[in-house]
């Protein structure tokens, strides 16, 4: 390492406060909330990189192991006998300080085997270039300033956290670290990582999310630049996942450089992590933001469908479930030296978001737009003269999916509105008749709209004294309208109650739905 790139590393570190400042965030339970944890209050260059990054392993006839006992006799043959294989192909990346990177990719892309050469455990079968700030790194000391934080955490069982810290401490931290200062900086650790309480626990006996904790703990005595995570989240329930994650996210914006694998994240895990970095095959399909990810794949005509997680999506993309696109998206990719997705940040999400929601409206056959720069107002009224536009039948125009859209969530509407439009239909008169039913029930007949729409249609067409309906057989049940009026049930309507109801109907639910909107959107503000 040079003097230039060693000031780089070492300004980086210096930058960072020397003492810890995580403290255990509750979860937020709202988007906005969540999102206020994914600002990028620390802005530094690329920090971390590889470029044209191949590894293969000699596999064939012996393990690794046996090559320890066999190894005279395997140099001898391995050139003729063992196989090369390629787990990674010339793969790039970059990952900033103060941002959680995530591997992701489906089982044996190769997100191990890169977790590996980044945190310096695979050494042999590389080619290519591992770098920090743009320059080639000096392994030993990059070794100082980073950990990696396994899946089995090996704690000692019988240990008290306390002792655990103890111990290590004393291993990590160096010998002109007094005791008390090894002591408060343990102290301040515990706090910041909520292992106060359990302090005096053994390790046997903590939670999971409380053994991870540990590790990481274990980890921050010597304050590492950059920490390797591999699953931090297996086995974890979803609460002690997003507290995990939270917890990272904290580590990452005190200026660390924070990578994760993990396996197929929810999407409000998902939506915490900022920077993804996709495997498939071992060449890289994706590098950039979470908001990026459906944008990107659209443009290769991909289509995450609605209400689907876009991480799943991009796993199944990855392990060839919608077609043969891991090549196309590769070399979309530069396998790795594209880094335009990275862009699409936080920031742009107002704007995403509205594209996103007036999509997912038009496929569904919708146009209510719920989240919008203008007045309510407008899209009121837009929405009126459009359903009118639409609809061909008054009763049609009746849309309480529209209320339900605009009082709740666009899916709610898909939901309620059928649930709201059953009874409607069943007691309209259509498929029983009002004398037939309870009479507990019956009110429903009296402000089922599709009732009134059914009998202005049937008195419009049999009624007002309407002559004789044809007849060419002997004998016509219905060869007077008025009788077939009576046989449904119509024979006292009246027409213009029909049409007053449904005029008062369709003002009422505008109106309503007017309320609903404006209200949902002065709550937003
Ligand atoms: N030392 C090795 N010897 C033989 N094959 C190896 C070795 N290391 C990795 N591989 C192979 O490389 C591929 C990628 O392995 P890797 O463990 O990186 O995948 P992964 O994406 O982490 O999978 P998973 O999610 O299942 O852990 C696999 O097919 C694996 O068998």
């Amino acid at each position: 390492m040079d003097e230039g790139q060693s000031f780089n590393f070492m300004k980086h570190f210096n930058n960072r406060p020397t003492s810890l400042k995580v403290e255990l965030l509750s979860i937020p339970e709202t988007n906005s909330a969540r999102n206020s944890y994914v600002q990028h209050d620390v802005s530094i260059g690329e920090h971390l990189g590889f470029r044209n990054l191949s590894y293969s392993v000699k596999e064939g006839l012996f393990k690794r192991s046996e090559l320890i006992v066999y190894i005279m006799l395997v140099l001898i043959i391995r050139s003729f006998v063992l196989e090369n294989k390629q787990v990674l192909y010339e793969v790039n990346g970059g990952f900033l300080a103060g941002e959680v990177t995530a591997i992701m990719g489906p089982s044996g892309a190769g997100k191990s085997t890169l977790m590996n050469i980044l945190a310096g455990y695979t050494t042999h079968g590389i080619s290519g270039e591992l770098l920090v700030d743009s320059k080639i790194r000096n392994e030993n000391l990059f070794r100082k300033q980073s950990c990696y934080i396994m899946q089995d955490d090996n704690l000692q069982p019988l240990l008290t956290v306390k002792e655990a810290m103890g111990v290590a401490a004393c291993l990590k931290l160096g010998s002109d670290v007094t005791k008390e200062e090894r002591q408060t900086r343990i102290d301040e650790i515990l706090k910041a990582l909520g292992l106060w309480q359990c302090r005096l626990i053994k390790t046997k006996s903590l939670s999971g999310g409380q053994r991870k904790r540990l590790a990481i703990a274990l980890e921050l005595l010597k304050n590492p630049q950059i920490m390797f995570f591999d699953e931090p989240t297996s086995g974890l329930d979803s609460v002690s996942t997003k507290q995990c994650i939270l917890l990272l996210k904290q580590l990452a914006q005190e200026g660390r450089t924070i990578i994760i694998t993990i396996h197929q994240p929810s999407a409000s895990i998902c939506e915490m992590l900022d920077h993804l970095y996709v495997l498939a095959e071992g060449k890289c399909i994706y590098q950039g933001s979470v908001k990026g990810v459906v944008p990107y794949l659209q443009e290769s005509n991909l289509f995450c469908p609605a209400y689907h997680n876009p991480a799943d999506y991009l796993i199944e993309v990855a392990a060839g479930e919608h077609g043969e696109y891991v090549d196309l998206l590769v070399s979309r990719m530069g396998n790795g030296t594209n880094h335009d997705w990275r862009k699409m940040q936080i920031g742009d999400e107002s704007g995403m978001q509205s594209i996103e929601a007036i999509d997912k409206m038009m496929r569904n056959g919708l146009v209510t737009p719920v989240r919008s720069p203008t007045s309510p107002g407008f899209h009121w009224a837009l929405s009126v003269v459009i359903d009118w536009w639409h609809s061909n039948v008054i009763c049609c125009n009746l849309n309480f999916d529209e209320l339900c859209q605009s009082a709740t969530d666009p899916a709610n509407g898909v939901i309620f509105g059928p649930f709201f439009l059953l009874p409607f239909t069943i007691f309209s008169g259509f498929f029983v008749q009002l004398y037939d039913v309870h009479p507990y029930m019956r009110w429903i007949f009296h402000i089922s709209y599709i009732k009134y729409g059914f009998e202005g249609l049937m008195l419009a067409i049999f009624g007002y004294d309407r002559e004789k309906m044809p007849c060419n057989a002997d004998y016509c049940n219905y060869h007077y309208p008025k009788i077939f009026l009576e046989d449904v049930d119509m024979a006292d309507a009246v027409y213009s109650y029909s049409v007053i109801f449904l005029l008062g109907l369709i003002v009422f639910l505008r109106v309503l739905a007017f309320i609903a909107l404006y209200l949902r959107i002065q709550l937003r503000r």
